[in-house]
């Protein structure tokens, strides 16, 4: 009887664990951000802004939400590291890409990065999140501004690359499906603003993921 009723009450009090990638170029604000969540839902405060240093490699961290657990990877987003992105995409369960909404010379580099990942096939169907990052400061571009401004680089793209006739069709529309119901949040990973609202998407969005029945405790 202790057994059953032990096991009924592990039944109902589970959480499924879900994993989340953090990928954006160096220097993005990615650890900044994690340490952040790590903060508002642990009661071990995360890593203060002055003790992060550059990702080689990858930072962890888990919270706990009502029956669910969310697993972040924080992956290094140096040119070097970016090549190693690729391992995680087939057990994720959400993508969030965080570009720095401050550094107007390297969005350009931002944007090619992120095309790349949202046109990879592992992760077609994965939820995927774009934080514009850094809006505490004033040079930062607004949530519309940072849409606008990729758009257009898309846009552009298009128009100078011949990739489109060579591109297979059904692959063209669920990207461009993904860019027009896109998800773009404006975010302060220093100061905490939008991190709570970028949290809520996830769970939300992780509950519905297509990978939910495939779910593993990640790479
Ligand atoms: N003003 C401002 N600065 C930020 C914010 N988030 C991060 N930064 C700063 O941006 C710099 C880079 O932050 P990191 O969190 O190390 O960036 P990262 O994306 O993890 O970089 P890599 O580990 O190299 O991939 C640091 O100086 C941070 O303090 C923010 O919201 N506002
Ligand atoms: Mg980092």
């Amino acid at each position: 009887m202790y057994h059953l009723l032990k096991g009924l009450h592990e039944y109902l009090t589970r959480k499924e664990e879900f994993s989340v990638i953090i990928l954006g170029l160096d220097g993005a604000g990615k650890t900044t951000l994690l340490e952040n969540i790590k903060t508002l839902y642990n009661d071990t405060p995360g890593l203060s802004p002055d003790k992060i240093a550059p990702t080689v490699g990858q930072n962890t961290g888990k919270i706990t939400l009502p029956s669910t657990i969310l697993q972040f990877w924080d992956l290094g987003g140096q040119r070097g590291i970016r090549s190693i992105w690729h391992r995680y995409y087939e057990d994720c369960h959400a993508v969030v890409f965080v570009i720095d909404a401050e550094d107007r010379e390297r969005l350009g580099e931002g944007w090619e990065v992120f095309d790349s990942v949202l046109s990879a096939p592992q992760i077609l169907g994965v939820p995927l999140l774009l934080l514009a990052n850094k809006q505490d400061s004033p040079q930062s571009l607004s949530v519309e501004e940072i849409r606008n401004n990729y758009e257009d680089w898309y846009r552009n793209k298009q128009e100078s690359s011949r990739r489109r006739y060579v591109e297979e069709d059904d692959h063209l529309d669920r990207r461009r499906e993904r860019i027009a119901s896109l998800d773009v949040m404006g975010i302060s990973a220093l100061e905490g603003t939008g991190v709570r609202a970028a949290v809520d998407w996830l769970f939300i969005r992780v509950q519905n993921s297509r990978r939910r029945d495939d779910k593993s405790n990640g790479p």
